[in-house]
């Protein structure tokens, strides 16, 4: 299919550090601030010891300027905590919008490319984590700072003391190298494995009808699971590197404290430091090698930055273009296709499809299961965009409609339809437009579901979640939606499938009703649909294989094989005939 030119701008994740910048700077000088006040405590106390030392009166002003250093710190790293949970729930919110406008702006079989449970997987776990980089990025400024001006101050007490800390620095910084490294590769893998498991498991709630009659659920199980044992490697790989990084810095911090220490013993033996010096060496010792601290953060950046790769091809995933064009005439909705084809992973699903579809007729697409009814109905609504060929309305191609217009003058039916929507009132009116109650029940009446609403506990503010639906009862809220949002064009994807014939009969009356009005192109497998219809499709390994009225192309025995019942003569039915067949085609299902 064809690949649209990007019309993306940044990446989506790197955009994130500069949303919400005032939150932003407000955590960065929170951490900075509490650092700050770390910092200036040892200078603070040291020189409070040295005059406690030297007799005299007690310093009271020392001690209260370190009891104000004490409460500075506390205070602002409460702030930076509060700042930072609700910077990071806010940007996880946005990147959550985001990716999920993406996904549904995209062309719908290039988002699906994804699938289901990893999708799910990515759109709430991953942008979690890929949300939270900002915040932690500000916080480890923080991390950083405190090391950088402990060995500062240390250099400020003593020169010798110092070199004695940066001594085993080198030490420590390959040690942090390491560590990030090798959590982000196991972060990365383990996310991976993570998505696998979604995805089985959505595959196996689909299927679970299949799986329970199938008695298969021990084997699906084992199936789902499979990848559990790679999760858990990557798990124990992930503690492996946390552990081994715990322990070498448990070994190396005390080393390097101890050296620290000795050196200063001797410096204050020598007369060279004081008794002040000393102390405040000892805790700016303790405050550089806190840069061990720094693991937790880098490894929070390495996994939000294997997340942040998860997200990027759903974040630059194209829109459907729009070239921009000529108003839409007032008309029908005359469809025309010009030389239409439709490739998908080098096989050609639709192959030179012409065809005009006079303004309010109707047209029913018929062939055999798998003959290319779907990606046709698909193209005829600009779903999908072919990748040849040009689909218009009323003398305007589709891909230079204006986006939400096209949305306007063309109503889908699936046969399984979404239902979104708390209520069945809602479901109906959900579309372009918030439909009328009035218009919502007109609808109803229109496909024959204001029977069964009535029956609902509450009517049609019964929650769709408790109202216990048909297959056929679904589809016909699906219609009732497409009913409620009338266009020029209306498409039914074996939208009537389900439906006994009495119902499918009034459906298609007030299908009928729309002639003049609305073009509908019906997807079917029955004959009536056909027969009904004003004009037939017949599509044959995705090329036309022949157009006309239904009694015209009845004449050729493989138009009528199409229709063939499993009666026990093997003859075909009679044009019209309500004895139709039903063929071995699955339900077609509405974008996820
Ligand atoms: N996203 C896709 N990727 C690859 N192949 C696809 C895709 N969608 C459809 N196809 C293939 O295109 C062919 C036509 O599919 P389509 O769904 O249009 O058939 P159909 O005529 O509607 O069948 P049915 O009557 O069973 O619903 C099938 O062989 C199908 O496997």
């Amino acid at each position: 299919m064809r690949l649209h030119p990007p019309t993306g701008t940044a990446s989506g994740t790197r955009r994130l550090a500069r949303e919400h910048p005032v939150a932003l700077l407000c955590l960065l000088l929170c951490s900075t601030g509490g650092a700050l006040a770390a910092l200036a405590l040892p200078a603070a106390l040291g020189h409070t010891v040295d005059r406690l030392v030297s007799g005299g009166p007690p310093p009271w002003s020392g001690l209260l300027l370190c009891a104000a250093l004490v409460l500075a710190e506390t205070g602002f790293d409460a702030a930076a905590a509060v700042v930072g949970t609700d910077t990071t729930a806010r940007l996880t919110a946005s990147l959550r919008t985001r990716t999920a406008a993406r996904v549904l702006a995209a062309e719908p079989r290039r988002a699906l490319a994804v699938p289901t449970g990893d999708l799910t997987a990515r759109l709430t776990a991953r942008t979690a984590d890929a949300a939270s980089a900002p915040v932690t990025a500000a916080g480890a400024v923080a991390g950083v700072l405190l090391p950088a001006g402990a060995i500062a101050g240390l250099l400020l007490i003593d020169v010798w003391t110092a070199a004695a800390l940066l001594l085993g620095a080198p030490l420590l910084v390959a040690l942090l190298r390491t560590f990030t490294r090798r959590t982000a590769d196991a972060g990365a893998d383990y996310q991976q494995a993570q998505a696998l498991i979604a995805h089985r498991l959505t595959e196996a709630l689909d299927g679970a009808d299949t799986i329970r009659a199938a008695r298969t659920g021990a084997r699906e199980y084992r199936r789902v699971l499979e990848p559990l044992g790679t999760l858990a490697e990557h798990g124990r790989r992930t503690w492996t590197v946390y552990g081994r990084a715990t322990g070498q810095s448990a070994l190396l911090l005390p080393l390097l404290m101890l050296l620290v220490l000795a050196v200063g013993g001797v410096r204050l033996g020598t007369g060279a430091i004081g008794v002040g010096d000393l102390v405040a060496a000892s805790r700016y010792a303790s405050l550089a090698v806190g840069i061990g601290a720094l693991t937790g953060a880098l490894g929070a950046l390495a996994r939000s930055r294997a997340a942040a790769r998860t997200l990027e091809p759903l974040l630059t995933l194209d829109p459907l273009p729009h070239r921009g064009g000529a108003p839409v005439p007032d008309a029908p909705g005359r469809l025309e296709l010009r030389g239409v084809g439709v490739v998908q992973d080098g096989r050609a699903l639709l192959t030179g499809v012409d065809l005009t579809v006079p303004g309010g007729t109707s047209l029913a697409v018929v062939g055999r299961s798998g003959s290319g009814k779907s990606v046709f109905a698909a193209v005829a609504g600009r779903l999908l965009d072919p990748d040849t060929g040009t689909v218009l309305l009323d003398g305007v191609p589709m891909d230079g409609m204006e986006p939400a217009e096209l949305r306007r003058e063309v109503a889908y039916a699936f046969a399984r339809p979404a239902l979104p929507g708390p209520t069945v009132e809602d479901t109906i009116a959900f579309g372009p437009w918030t439909a009328s109650p009035e218009a919502v029940r007109a609808a109803a009446r229109a496909a024959r579901a204001d029977g069964f609403v009535a029956l609902l506990p509450h009517g049609y503010r019964t929650p769709v979640a408790d109202a216990p639906l048909s297959g056929g009862e679904r589809q016909r809220l699906g219609l009732a939606r497409a009913f409620a949002h009338p266009g020029r064009l209306m498409i039914l994807d074996d939208a009537l499938s389900s439906l006994d014939t009495v119902t499918e009969h009034h459906v298609r009356r007030a299908l009928d009703a729309r002639a003049g009005r609305c073009t509908r192109v019906i997807v079917a497998h029955r004959l009536a649909s056909a027969a009904r219809a004003d004009r037939v499709l017949w599509l044959e390994e995705g090329r036309v294989r022949g157009t006309g009225r239904h009694d015209e192309l009845w004449s050729d025995p493989d138009y009528r094989e199409i229709f063939r019942t499993d009666a026990p003569t093997g003859t075909p039915t009679a044009p019209g005939s309500r004895a139709e067949a039903w063929t071995a085609a699955g339900p077609r299902t509405e974008a996820r």
